[in-house]
């Protein structure tokens, strides 16, 4: 079982966002679909590591998020849907950092910086970024090191057509490496080319398969 969910509840200073009673997913491909607010970036984030919450988080029933942090964070990558850098460091600088965190390899952070093109501009300051440009990097940096598995908020927003069909070649190259991937999206994803699972809806402070 790639993720094992146990008496999960997540709140906000005591407001309840989410709760997720008990839930197993194989390895595999996952959307996490909903309206604003519903509590989608709340979820990958959780499960990336980010935020506290009650319960437990096993990944391939051998690392649980809070005992065992850090095997559990080398295997587990996020990209944020609206990524903020610190603007006076560059893109560079930030992808070392988090490669070295993450065991990457040389030769892979100078593949995925081809691939993406951030390589083109990965120099200078990310406060001279455009939205989308920043977008690159963050998304780069969910596919450094190993990952068992791969949370992607709002993938596509703000990145060109042809930058989505980058993404979408890197998504089924690590699909086809046994990568996991947990999406959430606004957008019809669904009805992409990517080979999708399962389908959750997020609504009213609960996960309901589709
Ligand atoms: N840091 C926070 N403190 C308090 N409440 C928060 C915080 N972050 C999110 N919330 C609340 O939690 C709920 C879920 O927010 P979340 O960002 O997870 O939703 P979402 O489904 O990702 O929305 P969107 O599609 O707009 O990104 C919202 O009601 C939001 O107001």
């Amino acid at each position: 079982m790639l993720l094992t969910i146990k008496n999960f509840r997540k709140a906000y200073h005591e407001t309840p966002i989410l709760t997720v009673p008990s839930l197993q997913l194989p390895a595999g491909t996952y959307w996490f679909r909903g309206i604003n607010g519903s509590g989608k970036s709340t979820f990958l984030r959780t499960i990336a590591g980010m935020l506290p919450f009650a319960g437990e988080i096993w990944l391939n029933e051998q690392y649980e998020i809070n005992r065992h942090p850090v095997p559990y964070r080398l295997r587990v990558n996020y990209a944020e849907a609206e990524p903020l850098f610190p603007d006076f460091l560059s893109a560079y600088d930030i992808i070392q950092f988090v490669a070295k965190a993450k065991q990457a390899t040389r030769t892979q952070v100078a593949c995925l910086a081809e691939q993406l093109g951030v390589d083109a501009y990965w120099k200078t300051p990310t406060g001279t970024y455009s939205s989308g440009m920043q977008k690159k990097v963050a998304l780069l940096m969910a596919f450094l090191g190993q990952p068992a598995l791969i949370l992607l908020d709002e993938p596509l927003t703000t990145i060109d057509d042809r930058a989505a069909q980058i993404l979408y070649d890197l998504i089924h190259e690590r699909q086809a490496a046994g990568v996991s991937f947990g999406l959430a999206s606004h957008q019809d994803v669904g009805q992409s080319t990517l080979p999708i699972d399962r389908v959750f809806l997020v609504e009213n402070g609960l996960l309901q398969s589709v």
